[in-house]
C-alpha cells in the first residue's frame, strides 16, 4: 500500500503528549496558553502537517517556516515551536497558535523534541546506519532483504523511498529531517519492526537530522569526491562522515578498509569498529572474495573472525555489489543476528534484492543488447560501474549520462574522463540543469571525455533522443548503461520539475525497437 500523497510515514495510533512537559526539558519560552495542548506528531513542513501536530517554524536558507504558521494551523497544528524571529513573524501573519520559543536554533532541539512527542527516546528495533559516497542506498536495500531472510520485519529509509512493508512514501532527502525520522521510527515500532536500515548523508550528520537516534551499528563503505559545493573541501566532507563514528551516534561500526579513507575511519573512530577488506594483503577482520561474476550477478565468499563465513550471491553485476552485501551481512552479525539465521532464509545463498534505479536492468536479459538505468553521479561510481562492466560485458559498452546543475561543478570533467576511459561509446545528454545553461554543463563533460581520446564521444542534449541513439548503435551482446536518473520521476529545469522517468522512457524506446514485448 502506498500512502498516496502523504509526505511522511507516521504512527497510526499515537499517544498525545502534553506540550507543557517540553518546557522544563528544553530551553523554551511560551507565548499563549499551552496548558491543555497535546501533540500527536511533529512536522517542519506546513504541507505535511496533520491534525494534532506541533509545527516547527524553522528558519531556512530561503524562507522562515513561521511565515507558514497559518497554513499549518489550517491543517490542524495545535502549536508552533520556533525562534524569536519566528514568533514575531507568526504574529505578523495573524497566527493564533500557541508558540514555544526556542533560545537555541530550533534545529538543534528538533530531534530530541520529536523523540519526546513520538516516544522514540528508546527504540527496541535494531537501528542500522549506512554512510559513504557511493552505495549507501544499495546497502540499505540489502540490509532490509537480509533482515527479512533472518525472519525479522524490516523497515528502511533511503534516497529513493521510506518503506515499511508495503507502506511507502517517496523521499525528498537522502536522510529525512529529524521530525520525519522519528515519526517513521514510531510507526515502525507500532508495526513491530525488528530492524531499520537508514541511509545517512554527510549533510544529515552536520544538520542535526539524526539527533535523538542511537544506531546499533553504523557502516562506512567508500569515500570519493562529491558535494564540494556543500562542504568546500574533501577534508570537511570526510569529517562529517567520521562524526557518525562517535558514541553520540552509534554503538559500533563496520568499515571497508580497502582505501586510505576507510583506514582513517577505522583508526579515528571513537566507537569500536570491525574491518572488511577485499584484498588479503590488507589488515582486516573480515575478507571478501569474489568466486564468480557475470552480467547477471556476483557470487562471493565472506570470512570473518572465529570461523564466521557466508557464501552468497547478489543478482546485480559488479564486485562492489558483493562488497555492499558483505557490509550488510557484517552489520547484522555485529548486531547479534547470526549469519546462519540469514542463510536459512535464502535459497542457496541468493539474496533476491531489488534496488530501485540502481543498475536496474530494463531490457529482458538474454543476448541483448542489455539496457541498465543507474543513479551513479560521481566519478567514483562511474569508475566502479565501468570497471565492473569491463569484466563482464560480452560486447561493447555504451555509456550515457549528464550532470547536475547547481551542484559540485568540479567533478564534471573527471566524470567525462572516466566515462571515456571505461566505455566504447559515450553519449552526453542533459540531467537536471536547474538554473545553469545546459550546454555549459555538457561542454564540461565533453571536455573531460574528449581529453581521454579513447571512446567515441557523442552529444545529444535531449535524454529521450539520447536513449534512442544509444539503442540504435547497440548490437546483441552490447551493454547500455544510463547513469544519473535512477528511480527519479522528474527533470529539474530552470526551477520547474518536468515529468521524466528514465526507466519508463527506456522501456518505451526498447519496445519501439522491438527489443521488449
Ligand atoms: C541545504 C539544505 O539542506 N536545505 C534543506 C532546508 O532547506 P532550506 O533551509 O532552504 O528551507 P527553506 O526552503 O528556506 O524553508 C524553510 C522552512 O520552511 C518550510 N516551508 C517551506 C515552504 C512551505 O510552503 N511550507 C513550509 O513549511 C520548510 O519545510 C522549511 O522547514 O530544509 C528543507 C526542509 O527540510 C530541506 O528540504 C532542504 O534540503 C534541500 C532540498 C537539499 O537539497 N538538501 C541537500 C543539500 C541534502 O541535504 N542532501 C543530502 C545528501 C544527498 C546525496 O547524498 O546526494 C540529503 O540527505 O538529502
Ligand atoms: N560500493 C560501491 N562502490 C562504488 N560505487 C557503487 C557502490 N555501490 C553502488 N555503487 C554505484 O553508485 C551508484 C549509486 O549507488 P547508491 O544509490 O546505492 O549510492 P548512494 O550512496 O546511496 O548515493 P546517493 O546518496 O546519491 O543516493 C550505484 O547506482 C552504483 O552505480
Amino acid at each position: 500500500m502506498s500512502t498516496g500523497d502523504a509526505l511522511s510515514i507516521r504512527p497510526q495510533d499515537p499517544s498525545p503528549v502534553a506540550l507543557d512537559s517540553l518546557v522544563g526539558r528544553f530551553p523554551l519560552g511560551v507565548f499563549g496558553d499551552l496548558s491543555e495542548v497535546r501533540a500527536t506528531g511533529v512536522s517542519l513542513d506546513s504541507r505535511d502537517v496533520r491534525p494534532g501536530d506541533l509545527y516547527i517554524g524553522m528558519p531556512g536558507a530561503k524562507r522562515h517556516g513561521a511565515d507558514f504558521a497559518r497554513q499549518a494551523a489550517d491543517r490542524g497544528a495545535v502549536a508552533m515551536l520556533t525562534d524569536a524571529d519566528g514568533a514575531e513573524r507568526a504574529a505578523q501573519v495573524g497566527s493564533e497558535l500557541p508558540v514555544l520559543v526556542s533560545e537555541a536554533h530550533p534545529r538543534t532541539i528538533l530531534g530530541e523534541v520529536a523523540a519526546a512527542v513520538y516516544g522514540t527516546d528508546a527504540v527496541s528495533a535494531k537501528l542500522f546506519g549506512v554512510t559513504g559516497t557511493n552505495g549507501k542506498t544499495s546497502v540499505v536495500y540489502l540490509l532490509a532483504e537480509l533482515l527479512r531472510a533472518a525472519g525479522i520485519t524490516a523497515g528502511l529509509s533511503s534516497t529513493a523511498e521510506r518503506r515499511l512493508g508495503d507502506e511507502v512514501v517517496p523521499s525528498n532527502l537522502t536522510s529525512p529531517e529529524a521530525s520525519e525520522l522519528h515519526g517513521l521510527l514510531a510507526r515502525m515500532a507500532e508495526a513491530g519492526v525488528g530492524g531499520v536500515a537508514i541511509e545517512v548523508s554527510a549533510q544529515a550528520v552536520v544538520r542535526h537530522r539524526l539527533d535523538g537516534v542511537h544506531f546499533d551499528v553504523v557502516a562506512f563503505n567508500n569515500f570519493s569526491q562529491d558535494h564540494l559545493d556543500e562542504f568546500g573541501d574533501l577534508e570537511t566532507y570526510f569529517a562529517a562522515k567520521l562524526q557518525l563514528f562517535t558514541p553520540e551516534h552509534a554503538e559500533r561500526g563496520v568499515v571497508v578498509v580497502d582505501s586510505p579513507y576507510g583506514q582513517r575511519i577505522a583508526r579515528e573512530s571513537r566507537i569500536p569498529v570491525t574491518r572488511l577488506a577485499t584484498e588479503y594483503g590488507q589488515e582486516a577482520d573480515w575478507y571478501l572474495a569474489i568466486t564468480h561474476q557475470t552480467l547477471d550477478g556476483v557470487s562471493f565468499v565472506l570470512q570473518g573472525p572465529e570461523g564466521a563465513s557466508f557464501r552468497g550471491r547478489v543478482p546485480v553485476f559488479g564486485r562492489f555489489m558483493a562488497e555492499n552485501a558483505a557490509l550488510a551481512l557484517i552489520m547484522l552479525h555485529e548486531a547479534g543476528i547470526p549469519l546462519a539465521q540469514v542463510s536459512s532464509g535464502l535459497e542457496q545463498g541468493l539474496i533476491p534484492v531489488y534496488i530501485p534505479g540502481r543498475l536496474e536492468e530494463i531490457s529482458a536479459g538474454g543476448e541483448g543488447p542489455r539496457f541498465y538505468v543507474d543513479y551513479g553521479h560521481t566519478p567514483g561510481s562511474f569508475e566502479a560501474m565501468l570497471d565492473a562492466l569491463g569484466e563482464v560485458a560480452p560486447g561493447r559498452i555504451i555509456f550515457m549520462f549528464g550532470a547536475d546543475g547547481d551542484r559540485d561543478t568540479t567533478k564534471r570533467e573527471e566524470m567525462g574522463r572516466i566515462a571515456a576511459a571505461g566505455a566504447d561509446t559515450v553519449i552526453i545528454c542533459d540531467y537536471h540543469p536547474r538554473s545553469e545553461p545546459p550546454e555549459a554543463i555538457r561542454a564540461q563533460l565533453l571536455a573531460g571525455a574528449r581529453s581521454e581520446g579513447r571512446a567515441e564521444v557523442l552529444e545529444e542534449a535531449d535524454p529521450r533522443r539520447a536513449i534512442r541513439l544509444a539503442i540504435s548503435r547497440a548490437e546483441p551482446g552490447d551493454v547500455i548503461l544510463y547513469a544519473g536518473p535512477g528511480h527519479e520521476d522528474h527533470q529539474e529545469v530552470a526551477g520547474e520539475f518536468l515529468p521524466y522517468s528514465a526507466r519508463d522512457e527506456v522501456r518505451g524506446a526498447l519496445r519501439e525497437a522491438g527489443l521488449l514485448p
